[in-house]
């Protein structure tokens, strides 16, 4: 499991852990850890030109430190300081192997620049002169290597409202912070590096799914298995408009652990299902679980949605059935899985917001509704009503293809109807989506068919890693 805490969990473990060891230690442990890995992104360390960006704080003295370390292997490292108040004792280190004091006219030529201007302590947003030394890199294309968080972002929330740094890399230390998980500044990251230097922390505030803390959800038929132990699925979605969500949804649900899929609507839309799936069978009758909304159009009927969101079983809410959601009632239930126009729309804001403040409006959705909240897009986030966080970043950008998220929606009522929590089937569900767009994009154009056809593969790796 990889887990971010808030800055102040973050601040208390690492003061526990200081007051037991010499002073400097962490900050050693950590300038060592971004040292190796800002040489393992350069290649070769020997005569490399590394510019340091350096604020006022211990962002700054981890950076001055690891530039000590580089100098010593035989790069050239020039500190270009931005405040008066820079680490001294790390200064001392960098000038007493060979480091020295210089200007942003050396970020012209460097093989990289490392972003020391603030982290943990720092507020969003980047002043004038740290701000111009960013854009100079950008400029001459000199990789930038953030040392714990990329300057500028807001930390705790991974908004991004103000000027920041966009990294090649960020190497950050003890624990991953929420702006490495959250877009937009999950982005602004780049690839991200956790150093381990001993803290002992509480539990995460978000948490990232890796395979090995999603396997044993997935429910395995055993010997004594039959269709209707395994779970009945009813799939409300598609319409004379949209007759390709219907068969979209079903591949999805298919390639999921379901016994059975029952199909529900208007009978040319369920010819068109039982064409492309002879497995299914049309029409009402007992269920696990229902999917419901995925390309209902104007066809929706809000009064029976709401019926269904009252009954017993489980329901995934996509797309125009998010309209039937209302905030009265008890939906613990029900897994809403919206776009952010889609949740825009639920919490009567606009667009931008909700992409601008992913983690905030995913968190309000599920608390307002109490439901479970999967919000789509690069990265995922998951957010149950308890406020529990989960994201997942494994999907491809290839992934965003019209469909895919019907194949979503199948996929995790076929996970409910399974006996799976909402939060665990969207958890698993993005999970299993995304290693299926992966396999069946391998770096190209897919479409949305074939991510539902790569589900039962994915779900192999899965169950053998
Ligand atoms: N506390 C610890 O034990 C450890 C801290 N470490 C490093 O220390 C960092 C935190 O250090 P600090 O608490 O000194 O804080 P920072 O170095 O993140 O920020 C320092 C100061 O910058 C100023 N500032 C805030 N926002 C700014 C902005 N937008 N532009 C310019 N200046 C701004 C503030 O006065 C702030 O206190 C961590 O991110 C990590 O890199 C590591 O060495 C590991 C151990
Ligand atoms: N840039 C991206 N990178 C990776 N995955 C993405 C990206 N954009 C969207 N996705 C994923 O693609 C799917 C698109 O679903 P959705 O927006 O509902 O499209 P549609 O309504 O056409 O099915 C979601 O699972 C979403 O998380
Ligand atoms: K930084």
């Amino acid at each position: 499991m990889r887990s971010a805490h808030t800055v102040e969990q973050v601040r208390a473990a690492e003061a526990d852990l200081m007051a037991r060891l010499p002073e400097g230690t962490l900050m050693q442990r950590a300038a060592t850890g971004l040292a190796v890995a800002i040489s393992n992104f350069l290649g070769s360390t020997y005569g490399a030109r590394v510019v340091l960006l350096i604020g006022s704080g211990d962002n700054g003295g981890d950076a001055l430190y690891a530039g000590a370390r580089l100098a010593r292997r035989g790069a050239q490292v020039t500190a270009v300081l931005l405040s008066d108040k820079a680490h001294a004792e790390g200064l001392e280190a960098l000038k007493m192997c060979g480091g020295r004091v210089g200007s942003v006219e050396d970020i012209r030529g460097a093989d990289v620049v490392i972003d020391g201007i603030v982290g943990i302590g720092g507020r969003p947003g980047l002043r004038p002169d740290a701000l111009a030394a960013v854009q100079l890199a950008e400029q001459f294309d000199v990789p930038i290597v953030a040392v714990d968080t990329p300057s500028g972002v807001d930390v705790d929330t991974g908004e991004t409202p103000e000027p920041h740094v966009n990294a090649a890399l960020t190497v950050t230390f003890g624990t991953h912070k929420i702006c490495h998980f959250i877009d937009p500044a999950a982005t602004a990251c780049g690839p991200v590096h956790l150093v381990e230097i001993g803290l002992d922390l509480p539990p995460a505030e978000v948490e990232s799914l890796q395979a090995a803390d999603i396997r044993h959800l997935y429910p395995v038929p055993h010997g004594e298995s039959d269709k209707y132990s395994r779970g009945v699925l009813g799939l409300m979605v598609g319409s004379t408009q949209y007759p390709g969500a219907a068969v979209i949804a079903t591949a999805g649900a298919l390639g999921g652990p379901v016994g059975m899929v029952r199909y529900v609507g208007p009978d040319p839309v369920a010819e068109a299902v039982r064409a492309a799936h002879p497995e299914i069978v049309a029409g009402n009758g007992r269920v696990q679980a229902w999917t419901i909304g995925s390309g209902l159009g104007d066809e929706l009927d809000i009064p029976r949605i709401r019926e269904l969101l009252d009954a017993e079983e489980p329901v995934v809410l996509d797309a125009d059935g998010l309209k039937a959601l209302d905030d009265s009632g008890d939906h613990v239930d029900v897994l809403a899985t919206p776009h952010a126009g889609e949740l825009a729309r639920l919490l009567d804001v606009d667009r931008a917001t909700v992409e601008a403040e992913r983690l905030k409006h995913a968190r309000l959705a599920a608390e307002r509704y109490d439901v479970t909240v999967l919000l789509k897009g690069a990265t995922t986030v998951i957010a149950a009503p308890d406020g529990q966080v989960r994201v997942n970043s494994n999907a491809t950008p290839w992934l965003a293809t019209a469909g895919a998220g019907d194949v979503l929606a199948g996929l995790c009522g076929s996970l409910l109807a399974g006996g799976l929590s909402p939060l665990d089937a969207a958890s698993l569900g993005a999970y299993l989506h995304a290693a299926a767009a992966n396999l069946a994009s391998s770096s190209g154009p897919t479409t949305a068919i074939s991510v539902a056809a790569a589900l039962p593969e994915a779900t192999r790796y899965l169950l053998r890693s």
